[in-house]
């Protein structure tokens, strides 16, 4: 397992050591000891959440507030997905700065995503099944986001305008400047 650092600060790239036989591939998807020993993070996830989506899908930017807050550490299964992390923490040095990387079943990418940052990715492939595992539990009420679009961020999504598919709430997220996080 490889670690490379990011522009952000505490977000990690992660490349998984494959192996490979003319049987196909193994690797290790995630090991507690090897992630804290790298990366200096907290290890221990509490919940595991597979999502399904379609060419054009974006979700996001979402997170969780206050003492529900949850880093992830996220991949992509199945497609391709541009995955991105947005720091929110007002007390960063990259506070206001995105990061976006590709992940995909052939990549074997993954990404770890602190507490305190705002997260959502596109789907650049036909379908992607994307895993995530999180190191809070999910709590409705401590949800917060900023809007996809929103012009003091200026990320872009690697899909032509026309084909992005929205939820009902991510279509109305708050601004960066409102700050619902
Ligand atoms: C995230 C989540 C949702 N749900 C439910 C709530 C809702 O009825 C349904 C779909 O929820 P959402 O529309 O929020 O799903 P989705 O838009 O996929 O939300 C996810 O987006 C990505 C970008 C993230 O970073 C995740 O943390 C999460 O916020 O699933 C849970 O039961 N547990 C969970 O952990």
């Amino acid at each position: 397992m490889k670690i490379k650092e990011t522009p952000l600060k505490d977000c990690y790239i992660i490349e998984p050591t494959i192996f490979e036989d003319d049987r196909g591939y193994f690797y290790e998807k995630f090991n507690e000891q090897k992630f804290e020993e790298l990366t200096g993070m907290n290890g221990h996830f509490v919940q595991d959440n597979i999502s399904k989506s379609s060419y054009g899908v974006l979700r996001g930017l979402h997170l969780q507030k206050g003492e529900h807050s949850q880093a992830k550490l996220v991949s992509c299964l199945e497609g391709k997905v541009f995955d991105v992390a947005v720091d929110l923490r007002k007390d960063s040095a990259t506070f206001g700065k995105w990061y976006g990387i590709e992940l995909s079943a052939e990549n074997k990418l993954q990404f770890y995503v602190p507490r305190g940052f705002g997260h959502g990715f596109s789907v650049l492939s036909e379908t992607a099944v994307f895993a995530y595992k999180c190191d809070n539990f999910y709590n409705k009420e401590s949800e917060g986001g900023v809007l996809w679009n929103d012009g003091d961020l200026q990320i872009d999504w690697k899909l032509p305008m026309v084909d992005i598919l929205l939820s009902e709430k991510d279509k109305i997220q708050p601004t960066f400047a409102e700050g619902n996080f």
